[in-house]
């Protein structure tokens, strides 16, 4: 079994779980609760750097990364570097994440915060409302053209909005009006092999009404500054900054720095 195949296996159990302790009845009622939140886009949209600031202290590819981090600092440290917008991974299991670290992140911060999660389940998405996400993602390679619809169309309807990552130019035929974002995962899923060029090959297929981001494996100022002049607006950062015991550090270095290559340019 692959990776996310192991993770997806668990989160079926996972959303099991969590429904008989906390039932979707519970959950739906957020959907009348004012905890409106900023929009994801619009905060990539204004941003000069677009960058998308991840939480996240392991990872299935790299192990520990930033084991003791603690949300509620990182969070603001990444608004005040510059960052557009913050990711957090909520996976326990794999990524050492928590819902806590998201709702700790949100009052912690005003950035729009996407809940990055393996959704397969409407519940996952009322959880994500509940804790006060501004946007959820869903992954091309886990979900048929049904699930899609319907997970993005039940996210919208609670005010959230929707990133979609795909791996390969067939996961395209997935996408739905009610999908905001588009994303590039530069990182193999099941091989965890990372190759930024994947971008690059698939930026030109990007719908135009879509803003689309670059995911995983950024590493330099300069790999950032050649996604940005192939058409990318956001650019999901996370292990280039969580490996610093001090990620919020890091962060304003690498926005300082492209921020004077853009102005250059
Ligand atoms: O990061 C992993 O090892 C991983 C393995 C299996 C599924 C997903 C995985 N990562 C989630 C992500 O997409 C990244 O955390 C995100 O794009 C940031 O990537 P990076 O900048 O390389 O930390």
């Amino acid at each position: 079994m692959n990776i996310l195949d192991k993770i997806v296996a668990h989160k079926r159990k996972e959303v099991e779980e969590r429904a008989e302790r906390v039932p979707l009845k519970q959950l739906e009622y957020y959907r009348h609760y004012d905890i409106s939140r900023p929009s994801f886009s619009k905060a990539i949209r204004e941003s000069d750097t677009g960058i998308i600031a991840e939480f996240k202290r392991r990872s299935p590819s790299k192990g520990d990364i930033n084991p003791g981090a603690v949300a509620a600092k990182v969070a603001p440290g990444y608004e005040n570097a510059g960052a557009a917008c913050m990711s957090v991974l909520t996976d326990s299991e794999f990524f050492g994440g928590n819902n806590d670290d998201l709702t700790s992140a949100r009052d912690a911060c005003s950035l729009p915060i996407i809940r990055k999660e393996f959704i397969i389940d409407p519940y996952q998405i009322y959880e994500a409302r509940a804790i006060g996400a501004s946007a959820i993602l869903l992954i091309g390679a886990i979900l048929d053209r049904r699930q899609t619809l319907d997970l993005a169309t039940l996210a919208n309807s609670l005010g959230l909005e929707v990133l979609f990552e795909i791996h390969e130019e067939k996961e395209l035929d997935l996408l739905n009006s009610f999908i905001q974002l588009v994303g590039i995962n530069n990182r193999n899923l099941k091989t965890f092999e990372v190759d930024i060029d994947q971008s690059m090959r698939l930026a030109a297929r990007l719908p135009k009404e879509m803003l689309a981001v670059a995911e995983s494996g950024i590493s330099s100022p300069d790999e950032y500054i050649a996604l940005r002049e192939a058409g990318f607006k956001g650019f999901l950062m996370g292990e280039y900054f969580m490996k610093h015991s001090d990620p919020a550090a890091v962060c304003r270095d690498f926005c300082e720095t492209v921020r004077s290559k853009i102005t250059i340019a």
